[in-house]
């Protein structure tokens, strides 16, 4: 099966802007993680010039999806009340119109996470789902079953899965790796910046999910916003990559590259065809 695949035309000052308002408006963002990297996201999200909130306990998830610009459900440590409070906060966001990321950490892994992660996307449509290709993948194949997504996994693969997936569900999916694709139902957009060392670091993938819910909470093109937050990811990757000897130092030069990071330098070192 094939896709018309249309190039998005932003100007670099559209995913600079983005930066820009998120330094200058500091959204909320609300997040409910795994607690293998709530304080790593909530670290990142400081860096780039955000409010990281963490909040599950199910008696004030919806409170605080109301206070909050936007949302990230991270479902990378599963567990039955957190599952409550995830279903709860994404009804929230539908009915208050809260933008709202969806990170399916490890969905197919087991039939728990597959069922939970179905069940957060039957509850609200995430705006944006960001995933590594094994993951959009598999969500790819339970969202259309008959539509013979297959089991090998080469990009080319993951990017027609994404594809049928954002198209089902009308909103934008972003596959990860060594490049990142941004897709929708006819765009594919591709960030060509970031480091081998990122997946040397637990958590850079629930840092780039946390990252598209700051660009969510300032702009509600949802492509846009997700396009500029891998730009960001991947251009602090270069930066703190020309510093570091390894994963230990690469962590700590990648926080300060982020909040070091500018528009303008986002624009002048981003490797898109967005
Ligand atoms: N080889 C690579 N070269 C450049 N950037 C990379 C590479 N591998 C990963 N990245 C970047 O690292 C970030 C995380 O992507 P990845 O696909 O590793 O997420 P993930 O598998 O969900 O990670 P985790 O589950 O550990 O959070 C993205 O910003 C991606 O661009
Ligand atoms: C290692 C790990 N296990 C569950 S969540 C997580 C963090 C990366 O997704
Ligand atoms: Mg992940």
């Amino acid at each position: 099966m094939f896709y018309k695949i249309t190039e998005y035309n932003y100007l670099m000052s559209n995913i600079s802007s983005v930066l820009e308002q998120v330094k200058t408006k500091g959204p909320l963002v609300h997040n409910i993680t795994n607690y293998v990297v709530m304080n790593n996201t909530a670290n990142a999200l400081l860096a780039v010039g955000a409010s990281p909130v963490m909040a599950h306990a199910k008696e004030e998830v919806k409170d605080i999806v109301t206070i909050s610009s936007s949302l990230v459900i991270n479902m990378g440590t599963l567990s039955e009340k957190w599952v409550e409070s995830m279903l709860m906060a994404a009804e929230q966001a539908k009915a208050t119109n809260t933008p709202f990321v969806f990170d399916p950490v490890g969905v197919g892994a087991s039939a728990y996470r597959t069922e939970v992660a179905q069940k957060i996307i039957e509850t609200a449509t995430p705006n944006v789902i960001r995933g590594n290709a094994s993951e959009i993948m598999a969500l790819a194949k339970l969202t259309n079953s008959t539509k013979g997504v297959d089991s090998t996994m080469d990009t080319q693969d993951a990017i027609e899965g994404a594809t049928l997936l954002a198209k089902k569900l009308n909103n934008t999916v972003v596959i990860s790796g060594a490049i990142d694709y941004i897709i929708t139902a006819d765009t594919v957009s591709k960030i060509e910046n970031g480091s081998p060392l990122m997946a040397k670091i637990t958590g850079m993938g629930c840092t780039a999910t946390a990252l598209v819910g700051a660009c969510l909470g300032v702009e509600e093109n949802a492509h846009l916003a997700a396009v500029a937050a891998m730009a960001i990811m991947g251009v602090a990757g270069d930066m703190a990559d020309e510093k570091s000897a390894g994963p230990g130092s690469f962590q700590m030069y990648f926080y300060d590259s982020l909040h070091e990071l500018s528009p303008e330098v986002l624009s002048e070192k981003v490797k898109t065809n967005a």
